[in-house]
């Protein structure tokens, strides 16, 4: 594969990629049972520095108890792990994708009982999420024809693989039609988020990110709203419509892959004067000091790997 993940920790061993393989008769790969973690680790004066290891553990966790997988590490022993696929492969900074998932004991519907969740970390290095020119001139964005699944329909507080076939025909759809990403609406018809993303968006000096919903509780909007607070930012957790991010001076969206990152269009309408906001850019710079340790402040969200 074009991947270059190196070894990979595959339940409980590090391995090299091409040894790390599954069975067809995985149920993950027929029904969409996995769960899975985005997490960045970037380079520091103190060497790769992990960050907000904890919540993403915690997360990750919190994912198995939603579908009820029995998982056969704690979450040390899979922070411990992460460390080990970053020390092994000499990586100075990368992205990592925790999986676990129901294996081939059994091809019924009902995965459960006696399947205990298989698990593999993998890493790789990973640049800017939607390219460098997304960040520089602001992403264009087109709102989905596929809404974002109802809370009763699938668990979006959880990463499940099955999830993800929605963010990936809002995103195929989205590119097929010339934008970088695709901004996905609830059943309600209020926005929800990115495929793989949250959304921000700010007018005259109030900075706006849309509330919990059926959108994942992503932890780096949950970073940006704490700096923003600490630069002096009001910031306000809001229901919105698409026609709202219409007016918006500015808008953005943030993810462990994407960062921040400035969405200059939204529908073929300029969000503000067109291109990357002033205040989006002072907040990706913010956020990108914190995460390579050049911020003292936020020490605690950063996980050093001796
Ligand atoms: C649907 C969705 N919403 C919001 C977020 C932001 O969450 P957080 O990373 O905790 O700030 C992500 C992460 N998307 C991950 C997967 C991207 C992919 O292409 O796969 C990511 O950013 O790692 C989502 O997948």
């Amino acid at each position: 594969s074009k991947m270059k993940a190196g070894l990979i920790w595959f339940n409980g061993q590090l391995v090299p990629q091409e040894e790390a393989r599954v069975s067809v008769l995985t149920h993950a790969l027929h029904y969409g049972t996995s769960i899975f973690e985005g997490i960045r680790a970037y380079e520091t004066p103190k060497g790769p520095a992990i960050f907000r290891l904890h919540e993403h553990t915690e997360r990750f966790f919190h994912s198995a108890k939603v579908m009820m997988f029995e998982m056969p590490y704690t979450p040390e022993q899979i922070n411990q792990a992460i460390q080990e696929v970053i020390r092994a492969n000499g990586y100075k900074s990368c992205y990592i994708r925790p999986l676990a998932w129901m294996g081939a004991n059994t091809l019924g519907v009902n995965p459960l009982p006696n399947n205990p969740a298989e698990v593999m970390i993998a890493a790789w290095e990973w640049g800017t999420y939607l390219g460098d020119e997304a960040v520089r001139k602001g992403a264009r964005l087109i709102t989905s024809s596929w809404a974002r699944f109802p809370a009763n329909v699938m668990p979006g507080k959880a990463k499940v693989g099955g999830n993800y076939v929605n963010s990936a025909l809002a995103r195929v759809e989205a590119q097929q039609a010339g934008a970088d990403e695709a901004l996905l609406l609830d059943k309600e018809g209020f926005v929800a988020e990115g495929s793989g993303e949250n959304i921000f968006f700010l007018r005259g000096n109030t900075l706006y990110v849309i509330e919990h919903s059926v959108n994942l509780m992503g932890i780096t909007r949950d970073s940006v709203i704490t700096i923003a607070r600490d630069l002096g930012y009001e910031v306000r957790e809001v229901r919105a419509t698409r026609d709202q991010l219409y007016m918006a001076d500015e808008m953005f969206m943030v993810g462990t892959a994407a960062e921040v990152t400035p969405i200059s269009y939204l529908d073929h309408r300029a969000i503000g004067t067109g291109k990357a906001g002033e205040h989006t850019m002072k907040l990706r710079a913010a956020y990108m000091d914190v995460v390579q340790g050049k911020n003292p402040k936020y020490e605690a969200w950063l996980t050093y790997v001796k």
